[in-house]
């Protein structure tokens, strides 16, 4: 309930509309419960005496009430759609900002599954409650306390009989909004576990298909939609059966006002036409408790959602700007001094003591075992994480200080998965740079050797690329990727192993034409092959998240054994280290 308060608050540019809805819902309702009343007197007053201008008097009378309901539903519905359908869209909105700026750390507390189910299933579940509960919540207490009032005065003779029928039907129907609720939260976990599979088996279905685990995959999910489908189905029947049940609760409403009727029109008490009207009523009041319930139903599933929806909402960043940040430009001068940085704070650090000075225009190479902590230095200096000791610097101020913006706009990062967009290829490198032009899209293209590649495709730069790139080779969507980059011509360069899948001779020819795109830029390339990161002005060695070692090619073959041991391994495993 907590959630739902908390989101009242994408409610209030959309107040109006959701004021007017119900308002015109208590319209339809009134005119509703006139109408048995005006029936009563046709039937008593017009039929019985046989007066036929009473019966057209009566009969416009309910032609009138009739269009008033009508106007009165149908604003109530226009009203009640635009506040919800505008309420959930802001949600949504905010949900996908907040995702769009969660850090790593953020971002690694929730699935992509679950992030997913809230962007669409949630959301569409507080569109729904809102919905109902503009156009039924008013609609239902109203009908219902209106028509026990109207009987009170109109047809008194034959109230005892609520009294058998309403408790019985509040008890079922608070019996079946009870088990819903339950039922109904299983139904939302399960679609969260749906969801996750489906996201993970298409996005790793070559891996599925190259280790020929199909069949275990499909019957994996066979598993949780059939668990899915089972919820769905018991909580359909609960529902389902609550129709049944309340109409026969209230069919024997109708048996005993009959039968009490009929005794007391034949004692003179009262007309036929009170029966008539009594029995309108009272399905006007099971029809009452039934939308509430539906409402009260509704909103119960719909408050699971709203928790989900504000825990990911209230998702504090972590990265945030600082007080007054500096938005100067970048030179290029980077330091790091005495960093550390763990993922989990529980568990030794991931980088320890890390130290050193490239400055602006040199090139840092990045060397290490796998696991290293090589990708997470990188990610260090573009602010992806914020380190826990020690201070990084550029141009002699600690990064925490610049303006976010400032900092990543004069950094560009080509990162280890080549991710692009299913979009085309000028698009792609259009997110380096959003007002590039044709001219810095080639030059972009050359620098990287995407040029002659790119140009082989049937629409050349306009050539449309699949989700995940999956119409290109692991190569070229390396060297797009690295186009991207390059096209910023940025201050500092991050290259996290963007020439694993490029062969060395095109390595070399890329190496030599990002010095010249990019002379006066600090580059940070981080490799596993010697070939790639020997020329540096300083090449770092990581063991284990430490330097190990630094210094240039030459110098590390004399200082360093470590350095010596990977040179060796790669000349030994046919590595092109001279060429
Ligand atoms: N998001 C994360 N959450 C928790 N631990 C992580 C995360 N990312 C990396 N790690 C851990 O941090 C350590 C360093 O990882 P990192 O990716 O920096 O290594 P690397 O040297 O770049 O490795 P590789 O050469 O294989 O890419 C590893 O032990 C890894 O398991």
């Amino acid at each position: 309930m907590h959630a739902a308060i908390k989101l009242s608050k994408y409610l209030k540019p959309y107040k109006h509309f959701a004021i007017l809805a119900p308002i015109l819902m208590i319209l339809e309702v009134a005119m509703d419960l006139i109408q048995p009343t005006i029936m009563q007197k046709i039937i008593d007053e017009g039929i019985a005496t046989k007066d036929p201008t009473h019966i057209m008097v009566m009969f416009a009378a309910m032609m009138v009430c009739a269009i008033i309901g009508w106007f009165g539903g149908a604003g109530c519905t226009y009203f009640s759609s635009k506040a919800a359908v505008n309420f959930a869209s802001d949600i949504r909105a905010d949900l996908y900002e907040t995702i769009t700026y969660f850090s790593n750390s953020n971002k690694d507390k929730f699935t992509l599954g679950k992030l997913i189910t809230n962007l669409t299933n949630d959301v569409e579940m507080l569109q729904r409650a809102l919905n109902m509960l503009l156009k039924i919540f008013v609609r239902g207490p109203f009908m219902f306390v209106g028509a026990v009032v109207v009987v009170f005065f109109t047809a008194r003779d034959l109230f005892s009989v609520l009294f058998y029928v309403v408790p019985v039907l509040i008890v079922c129907l608070y019996v079946f909004i009870k088990l819903s609720i339950s039922l109904f939260r299983k139904v939302q976990e399960t679609i969260d576990v749906v969801n996750t599979r489906v996201q993970e088996n298409l996005s790793g279905i070559r891996v599925i298909k190259a280790f020929n685990r199909m069949r275990h995959q499909v019957k994996q999910f066979a598993g949780v939609n059939e668990e899915l489908a089972k919820r769905n189905m018991t909580a359909d029947q609960v529902i389902a059966a609550l129709t049944p049940i309340t109409q026969f609760v209230v069919n024997i409403g109708i048996v005993l006002a009959l039968m009490l009727g009929v005794v007391k029109v034949e004692a003179g008490a009262i007309e036929i036409g009170v029966i008539v009207a009594f029995i309108n009523y009272l399905m006007m009041i099971m029809n009452g408790l039934m939308s509430s319930s539906n409402v009260l139903i509704q909103i119960a599933r719909a408050i699971p959602s709203a928790e989900r929806v504000v825990v990911v909402l209230e998702e504090q960043r972590d990265i945030i700007n600082a007080e007054n940040p500096v938005k100067k430009e970048i030179r290029g001068d980077v330091r790091f001094e005495n960093v550390s940085f763990s993922y989990n704070k529980q568990v030794e650090p991931v980088l320890k003591n890390i130290t050193f000075e490239a400055k602006a225009g040199s090139t840092v190479g990045i060397i290490g075992m796998t696991g290293s902590g090589k990708s997470t230095l990188i990610k260090l200096l573009a602010r992806l994480m914020d380190v826990d000791e020690g201070t990084i610097y550029i141009d002699d101020i600690p990064i925490r200080q610049y303006d976010i913006e400032t900092l990543r706009g004069s950094l560009a990062f080509a990162p280890q998965k080549a991710t692009l967009f299913s979009t085309t290829i000028e698009e792609n490198l259009k997110y380096g740079k959003s007002d590039a032009t044709e001219e810095e899209i080639q030059e972009a293209l050359v620098a990287s050797n995407a040029y002659e590649f790119v140009e082989k495709l049937d629409k050349k730069t306009q050539h449309e690329l699949t989700q995940g790139a999956t119409n290109l080779s692991g190569g070229q969507k390396q060297r797009l990727a690295m186009s991207r980059a390059l096209i910023r011509k940025p201050k500092i360069l991050v290259l996290d192993d963007t020439t694993s899948a490029v062969d060395s001779i095109t390595e070399k020819v890329i190496r030599k034409n990002m010095k010249e795109a990019l002379e006066g830029s600090t580059k940070f390339i981080v490799s596993s092959k010697i070939s790639s990161i020997k020329h540096a002005d300083l090449i770092l060695v990581l063991e284990d998240g430490r330097i190990v070692a630094q210094g240039t090619h030459e110098e590390l073959l004399k200082t360093s054994e470590h350095y010596r041991e990977i040179v060796a391994t790669q000349v030994e495993k046919g590595g092109v280290l001279y060429e």
